[in-house]
C-alpha cells in the first residue's frame, strides 16, 4: 500500500525509549499519526465515593503528554490530543486521515481492556486492524517460561521459574526519525479546570514528581549517578518511622514514561560499576513484582480476587459514609503512624510501601472496612496509580488473593506488631 498511514494511539506508553509499538509504526508505515486522548471516564466519581483520578496524577498526566509533545515537535511532527472516549473518536480519525492500521499497547485491568475491546470492534466495521503490543512489563509474556494460564499463582515460584528459564530483553532504541501524517490542528493540552479540578489542586510538592520522559529518565540517572544516596547501605534495623529506600521509579513507570526494562538495565550498568547492593536488589524485585500483578490480571482477570460477588455491588455507593473510613482517609484514626502516611498520601500523591502496607493493614484487619473502599481511595490519591498493582496489593493485605499459600511476603502479625510498635512510640509522630 503506498502513503500507509498509521494511528499510534498512546496511552499508558508516553516515551520514545523502548517502545516497540512506535519502532514498529515507523518501520511500517510511510507517515504516522500519534494521538492521545484524554478519556472523561477517568475523572469521574467511582461508586465508592472517590473520584478515578486526583489532582496529583491528573497534573503529572498533563505534565508527561506535554512533555512527549514536546520531544514529537522537537522532530518535526506533534501528537493529537484530544479530550474525548476513543471509542467516539477512532472512526472518524481513521476516516479522517486514511488510516491504515491502528496500533496501541494492550493494557491488563478490565476497564482499560473493555475500551480497547470496542475499539477493535468499532474498527473491524470498517476492516482496519488494532495491532495490540504488550511492552509494559520486564518480561514478555511470549519469553515466560509457561503460557499466561501456567503461570504460577505463587509469587515465590513465578519468580524463581522467571529467573532461572527467561531472559529479560534489551531496549528498543528511540527513533531519530519520525515522518508525520500531514495536519493543522493537534488539538490543546486540557488545563487541570478543564479536566474538573480547581487549577493547581492544592501542594503539589514533592519535588522528584514532574511528568514526563526526560523527568523520568533524569531521575533514574540522578538516582544511579555515582554517590547517590542508592549506594548507602539501608540501616538494618528498620523502624516504623524510616521506611527505607524507595527509588520513586513507579511514577513514571505507570505513565510509561520510563520503561520496565530501561530501569533493569540501567541498574545492571550500575551494579557492574559499583557492585551490587540491597537497594539494587529491592528495585528488581519490585520490578518482578509489577510483572506478577500485571500477569495474575492477564491470566484472571477480576478472579483474581477470591472473593464471591465482586463484579456485583460489594459496596453500595449509596450506603451510609462510614466514620471510620473517612477518618483514616483524612488521617484521624488516632493512631499515629497511620495518620503520619495518610497525611503525607493526601498532600504528595506518594508514600513508600512500608507505609502503604501499614494504612492498609489498619484499615482492613483493625478498622474492619471493606479493602476496595481503601483501594480506591489509593485510586484517586495515588500518582503511580496502576489497576494491577494498586487492586493486587490491596487483595493481598486483604487475604483474597490468588496467592493462599505463601500471602505473597505479607505477614498480618508483623504488620499488627508494628502499629502497636507505633502507638508505643507516639510522641516521635506527633
Ligand atoms: C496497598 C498497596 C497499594 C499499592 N498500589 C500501587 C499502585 O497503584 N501502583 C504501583 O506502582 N505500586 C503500588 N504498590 C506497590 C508499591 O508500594 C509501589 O510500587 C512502591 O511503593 C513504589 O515506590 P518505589 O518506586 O520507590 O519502589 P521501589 O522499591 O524502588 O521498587 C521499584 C519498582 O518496582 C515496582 N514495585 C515495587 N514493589 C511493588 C509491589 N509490591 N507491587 C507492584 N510493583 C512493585 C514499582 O514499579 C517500583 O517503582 C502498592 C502497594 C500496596 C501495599
Amino acid at each position: 500500500m503506498r502513503n500507509k498511514k498509521i494511528l499510534v494511539w498512546f496511552r499508558n506508553d508516553l516515551r520514545l525509549h523502548d517502545n516497540e509499538m512506535l519502532v514498529e509504526a515507523i518501520a511500517k508505515s510511510d507517515s504516522i499519526l500519534p494521538v492521545y486522548f484524554f478519556d472523561p471516564r477517568y475523572f469521574e466519581d467511582t461508586r465508592f465515593g472517590t473520584v478515578k483520578t486526583g489532582a496529583y496524577r491528573a497534573r503529572f498526566l498533563v505534565e508527561s503528554v506535554l512533555s512527549l509533545r514536546n520531544t514529537l515537535r522537537k522532530m518535526g511532527g506533534d501528537i493529537l490530543l484530544i479530550h474525548g472516549r476513543p471509542e467516539d473518536h477512532i472512526k472518524d480519525l481513521v476516516t479522517q486521515f486514511d488510516i491504515a492500521e491502528v496500533y496501541h499497547h494492550r493494557e491488563v485491568g478490565p476497564e482499560e481492556t473493555l475500551i480497547s475491546d470496542d475499539v477493535e470492534d468499532l474498527l473491524w466495521e470498517l476492516k482496519i486492524n488494532l495491532k495490540h503490543f504488550i511492552g509494559h512489563t520486564l518480561y514478555n509474556k511470549e519469553d515466560l517460561p509457561f503460557p499466561i494460564k501456567d503461570i504460577p499463582d505463587v509469587f515465590a515460584q513465578f519468580k524463581k521459574k522467571t529467573e532461572r528459564d527467561a531472559i529479560v530483553k534489551s531496549c528498543f532504541l528511540s527513533p531519530e526519525e519520525i515522518t508525520f501524517v500531514e495536519n493543522e490542528n493537534w488539538g490543546e493540552l486540557p488545563s487541570l479546570i478543564e479536566l474538573g479540578f480547581a487549577e493547581n489542586g492544592g501542594n503539589f510538592g514533592a519535588a522528584y514528581a514532574i511528568g514526563g520522559e526526560d523527568a523520568g529518565l533524569e531521575h533514574l540517572k540522578s538516582l544511579l549517578a555515582e554517590g547517590a544516596d542508592i549506594y548507602l547501605k539501608t540501616n538494618g534495623k528498620s523502624t516504623v518511622d524510616k521506611p527505607g529506600f524507595s527509588s520513586h521509579l513507579s511514577v513514571w513507570l505507570t505513565l510509561g514514561c520510563l520503561s520496565p526494562r530501561k530501569v533493569y538495565w540501567q541498574v545492571k550498568d550500575a551494579e557492574r560499576e559499583f557492585g551490587s547492593n540491597g537497594n539494587f536488589n529491592q528495585m528488581l524485585l519490585g520490578l518482578l513484582w509489577r510483572d506478577y500483578f500485571r500477569f495474575m490480571f492477564k491470566k484472571h482477570g477480576i478472579a483474581f480476587f477470591q472473593e464471591k460477588g465482586l463484579e456485583n455491588d460489594i459496596i453500595d455507593a449509596t450506603a451510609s459514609i462510614d466514620p471510620a473510613l473517612e477518618n483514616w482517609k483524612i488521617g484521624h484514626t488516632g493512631n499515629p503512624i497511620v495518620d503520619k502516611y495518610m497525611k503525607e498520601l493526601n498532600d504528595t500523591g506518594f508514600i513508600p510501601h512500608p507505609g502503604r502496607l501499614l494504612v492498609a493493614t489498619f484499615l482492613i484487619h483493625v478498622l474492619g472496612v471493606h479493602w476496595t473502599c481503601g483501594a480506591a481511595y489509593f485510586e484517586e490519591k495515588l500518582i503511580d496509580y496502576a489497576p494491577a498493582s494498586n487492586w493486587g496489593n490491596w487483595a493481598s493485605v486483604a487475604g483474597v488473593d490468588k496467592d493462599t499459600k505463601s500471602k505473597n511476603g505479607f505477614d498480618l502479625s508483623k504488620q499488627i506488631k508494628i502499629l502497636d510498635i507505633a502507638i508505643s512510640d507516639s510522641p516521635s509522630f506527633a
